[in-house]
């Protein structure tokens, strides 16, 4: 049968999420000009398919099973001046050396995942922002008010949904192209290194690319099929945290008449909107999409057995991640009972690290940064617990650019307090630049090389 989206006959689970809390939702002025954009919204087409996301719900149970390994990454929030064909080039250019390097290192396939397309909209810690004595709502995301401060541009605008769909969908019909049409094609594997290799990073990307090169000359000079190579998958993920918009891109498949978030493929469920009982929780309980819990220092297996009863009731392999951020100076007091204990309920969940927002901190300078260190030493913990208590380390979910920005501290840079000045660009939570990025994925190949 052929695929297509229908949003007549909808099944009652859709619904179930409303008269829920929720929490972190924009508060909008008029809600009928809300209505207005999430009717227009229902009527766009789906950004992706069915077909699309059940595949990728198989490399997943893949990696629940040890058999391959999930990278995500991407910006802490896109904004819609950034979504250029040139930074998200960058960007997918950073997912592929790191996937390269992690499937080459440790022989291993990677699932690409980009928080790419749709990452759009954030949860705050506090609801107002004050600076020298005025107070506005905070920034929220390019989806949902202006970063400007200004009671004009933090003011909630629901006209934005419309502008992160069409962004969202542009974004993808670049990353199609690219990962379609020769640009994803291992053999570019030294095209896609850059900067001078006196940079450590550089130079053994350099290295490994040779490598890669000769060992690809080899297999065509014996006759093997390239078809694979020439292109790969890469998913759309976002936190699913805006329910009206993630409501809107809801559709029924008309193989099956099951639902699909037609927003990303993968979604994920942020610490601070995990509420059993939550809006959240209940909306991505109803799509087929594969589902991802972030995971602070203080969830308990309780937590985590209580959300898949109702996230994945059948067990299947491989639609609940738990994605654990507990922070490099926690992980080892807080993760080793949570895995022992979730393995012993027997339920089925693919663990993946998130080394980022457990370890934020703000700089002498003011400035919201992170530490290298820190972020290699949580991953590397991650490794070593996750394998220590029987279960399976299933990949990586990091904040990252494919710019040169100053924004972690650390790295064989030794990117000082001083030096965060040079070229911070986020919005909102620092990210790995993109010799950060290689040297973590170093790390990775190495770990998982052990495992
Ligand atoms: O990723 C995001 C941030 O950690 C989250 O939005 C909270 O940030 P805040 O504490 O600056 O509000
Ligand atoms: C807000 C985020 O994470 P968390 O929900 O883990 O704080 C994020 O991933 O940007
Ligand atoms: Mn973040």
């Amino acid at each position: 049968m052929t695929e297509t989206f229908e949003t007549s006959s909808v099944p009652d689970e859709r619904n179930a999420w409303r008269g829920r809390p929720a929490l972190q939702q924009p508060k909008y002025e008029d809600y009928q000009e809300l209505n207005q954009v999430t009717s227009d919204l229902k009527t766009r087409p789906p950004l992706v398919f069915a077909g699309e996301v059940d595949k990728l719900s198989r490399s997943l149970a893949a990696a629940a099973e040890g058999k391959s390994f999930i990278l995500t990454g991407g910006d802490c929030a896109e904004t819609f001046v950034g979504s250029t064909a040139d930074k998200i080039r960058a960007k997918i250019q950073t997912i592929l050396q790191m996937s390269v390097v992690i499937s080459y290192g440790a022989s291993m396939p990677v699932v690409k995942i980009g928080r790419i397309a749709g990452q759009y909209s954030k949860p705050r810690s506090a609801d107002l922002e004050t600076r020298n004595g005025i107070s506005l709502p905070s920034y929220r995301g390019d989806a949902v008010n202006g970063f400007g401060f200004t009671a004009e541009e933090r003011r909630p605008d629901p006209h934005r949904l419309m502008e992160m769909y069409q962004r969202s969908a542009t974004s993808l019909n670049l990353i199609r192209a690219f990962t379609r049409g020769g640009y994803a094609d291992l053999r570019q594997v030294h095209n896609w290194n850059r900067g001078f290799t006196d940079n450590p990073a550089y130079a053994r990307y350099e290295n490994l690319a040779g490598e890669i090169d000769r060992a690809l000359r080899f297999m065509e000079a014996v006759g093997s099929d390239f078809e694979a190579i020439s292109f790969v998958d890469l998913y759309s993920a976002h936190e699913a945290l805006l329910l009206e918009y993630e409501d809107a891109m809801t559709r029924v498949d008309s193989r099956t008449g099951d639902l699909y978030n037609t927003s990303a493929h993968y979604l994920w469920i942020g610490e601070r909107t995990r509420q059993l009982d939550g809006a959240h929780v209940q909306q991505c309980a109803s799509v087929r999409n594969p589902i991802g819990v972030k995971l602070g220092p203080t969830a308990t297996a309780e937590d985590v057995i209580a959300l898949s009863k109702v996230i994945n009731p059948n067990n299947e392999i491989g639609r609940l991640s738990l994605i654990t951020r507990m922070g490099a100076k926690q992980i080892y007091e807080r993760l080793p009972q949570l895995v022992r204990e979730v393995k012993a309920a027997g339920i089925p969940v693919l663990w993946i690290c998130d080394p980022m927002h457990g370890n934020t901190v703000t700089s002498g300078t003011g400035y919201k940064t992170r530490r290298f260190d820190d972020i290699m030493n949580e991953v590397a913990a991650f490794f070593e617990i996750v394998v220590n208590e029987g279960a399976i380390p299933g990949g990586i979910h990091v904040e990252l650019t494919g710019d040169d920005v100053t924004e972690v501290l650390g790295g064989a840079e030794e990117l000082t307090e001083d030096a965060l000045a040079d070229n911070y660009e986020t919005l909102v939570d620092p990210r790995l630049n993109h010799q950060q990025s290689l040297e973590l994925a170093f790390l990775v190949a190495q770990m998982l090389g052990k495992c």
